[in-house]
């Protein structure tokens, strides 16, 4: 709650002007609110009873202009409550990107992208709601109270004193409701969360629903889930009826009991019907601001489970040293240092059986080395490790001589250019697919194209360049999503290519430009499963139970 204290102090700073504004729209709300029961005193006693047409008719204009001001403070209060929202907004949305971008690459793995946004969102907008219309109303309220009972003790100090006595039971009931509401909140955001990513899971899964025949199944469970959430959702507007309930009854009891008394003194001849009515509105301002200020504390147990949550989120795992330390090389070592060292590295998942077992190789300058072996042995992995999305459980891994913790996450990825298995597409371009960053201009992207192949298709397609890829670039056919997987990896220009079975879908005419001719300057390590592509290599490795053994070459320099 500390981390949320900060950043409420945080946004009040910044949005100071807002702040300042909305104090002197309360403190004239405030004064109005006073003024109006009293001009209702004038109204009646003079006015009314006293037949005093002069005072008759100031006291309704002054009543009118009071009014009408309370409301336009209320619009301008509004207006500067959005600005400030929309920078709670904003700043949490910020730290919610940024913290996804350093969180491990294991967390995407284990949750569903879709389960982590809808959180995110969930929460992000709950939080910025403190700054909504509920907290505009519940600062005014502070000020309509103050000014309320100022003048109430004015007109009767004892009932003045009775009426809080009500109100603070009025307290204990909210308190016994916001405990009940928060916990139905937590299990109310859990369902929503599972449900959502369930969803998600089906429309990811879309092409394995229609292929195998899965509608009915997983409609089944579609209802079972929904079951569930609706039930939840139920429990939670039940608990919203029965406080609304409460409140309405306890407030009734409250004027009730007001309005016999009251009623009881005019009779008795102890105060006039004027101060009655003004003593009456007084008393349902300040019920009515009391009962938005104690309603706060129901407002906010629906906020703290959210709060709870995204803190959380926000305090999780990330990756360490994402940023690098100043690092110095001596130019006269370049070409005898190893370009990638990896000594005695020891990696497993969760603990379990070492995927690398104790690895230690050198890779330099220019070299071309293949990495070989069967399924799952951890060839990935290493990879993983090497661009450090990964770290080893022991071991060191060097580029170009520097532990890589110590030269910093970003500082290596800007070395490294990566053709995974899955390359990943964005919902735009070609060109913006190709260009990722948009760091280069055409002329360079279309010349990487025609060194992969993919100038080709891409030159076929109806708008070039400018053709939008679809969802996850799904439009593309196996050896085109290659290809352009490629393209970026020579745009990047990177000193070091990791190539994951680049190029399985690439076909026969296009095999023959081969990738060690692509990226001759370069540092190239690829892991194929294919017997020609490691023809040309300077090194091959095969991985093996944990090890690495070297097949051919590898002797450095
Ligand atoms: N996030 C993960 N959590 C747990 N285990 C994992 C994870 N990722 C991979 N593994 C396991 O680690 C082992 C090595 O996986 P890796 O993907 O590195 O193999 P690979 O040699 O590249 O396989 P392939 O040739 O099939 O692509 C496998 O047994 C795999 O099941």
């Amino acid at each position: 709650m500390d981390a949320l204290k900060y950043d409420l102090k945080q946004v009040i700073f910044i949005c100071k002007r807002q702040v300042l504004l909305l104090f002197v729209c309360i403190i004239i709300e405030g004064c109005m609110t006073y003024a109006q029961p009293l001009l209702l005193t004038k109204i009646t006693d003079q006015g009314i009873l006293g037949k005093n047409l002069t005072a008759l008719l100031s006291s309704v204009l002054f009543f009118v202009a009071a009014k009408v001001s309370v409301a336009g403070m209320g619009v301008l209060r509004s207006y500067e409550f959005v600005k400030i929202h929309n920078q709670m907004f904003g700043r949490l949305n910020e730290k919610a990107f940024a913290k996804l971008y350093r969180i491990p690459i294991s967390m995407y793995k284990e949750k569903n992208g879709m389960q982590i946004l809808q959180a995110l969102q969930t929460d992000i907008q709950s939080l910025s709601s403190i700054f909504d219309e509920i907290a505009a109303l519940s600062v005014g309220a502070v000020f309509q109270v103050i000014a309320g009972a100022v003048g109430l003790s004015v007109i009767s100090p004892q009932m003045t004193i009775l009426l809080f006595a009500m109100i603070a039971a009025k307290f204990i009931i909210v308190v016994f409701f916001s405990q009940r509401k928060k916990e139905v909140v937590k299990e109310n955001l859990l369902m929503n969360n599972q449900f959502m990513a369930w969803l998600e899971e089906q429309i990811s899964g879309i092409r394995e629903m229609k292929l195998w025949n899965l509608y009915t199944f997983q409609n089944n469970e579609l209802k079972k889930l929904q079951k569930k959430l609706l039930q939840s959702y139920q429990k939670s507007a039940m608990w919203d009826q029965k406080y609304s309930f409460c409140e309405v009854s306890v407030d009734t009891l409250i004027m009730g009991f007001l309005y016999l008394l009251g009623g009881y003194l005019v009779i008795m001849g102890k105060t006039t019907a004027g101060s009655l009515l003004a003593f009456i509105t007084y008393c349902s301002n300040i019920t009515g601001s009391i009962t938005l200020l104690i309603d706060v504390r129901y407002y906010f147990a629906r906020i703290k489970p959210s709060a709870e949550r995204f803190y959380e989120f926000l305090n999780g795992k990330e990756e360490k040293a994402i940023f690098s330390k100043k690092v110095c090389y001596n130019e006269n070592d370049k070409e005898l240092i190893p370009v990638i060292e990896f000594c005695d590295v020891t990696f497993s998942y969760h603990g379990q059986k070492p995927v690398l077992d104790g690895i230690s190789f050198q890779i330099y300058q220019g070299e071309k080395v293949a990495i070989i072996g069967n399924n799952g042995v951890g060839k990935s992995t290493l990879f993983d490790l090497i661009t450090g999305l990964y770290q080893p459980d022991q071991g060191i891994i060097k580029i170009k001589g520097k532990d890589i913790r110590e030269l910093g996450l970003e500082t290596i990825r800007g070395k490294i250019a990566v053709v995974s298995q899955n390359p990943f597409f964005y919902n735009t371009s070609v060109i913006d697919n190709i260009d990722l960053g948009r760091r280069n201009n055409m002329e360079d992207v279309v010349q990487v194209c025609r060194l992969s192949g993919a100038d080709s298709f891409i030159s076929q397609m109806e708008e070039g360049y400018e053709t939008m890829l679809g969802n996850r670039g799904l439009k593309l056919s196996g050896g085109e999503r290659q290809k352009i997987a490629v393209s970026r990896a020579l745009l990047k220009k990177a000193e070091i290519v990791l190539l994951d079975e680049a190029t399985t879908g690439y076909d026969v005419d296009s095999r023959k430009h081969t990738m060690e001719s692509l990226f001759s300057k370069q540092t190239l390590v690829k892991v194929t499963h294919q017997e020609e592509e490691l023809r040309g290599m300077d090194s091959i490795y095969r991985l093996h139970q944990g090890k690495l053994e070297r097949i051919r070459g590898g002797e450095g320099k």
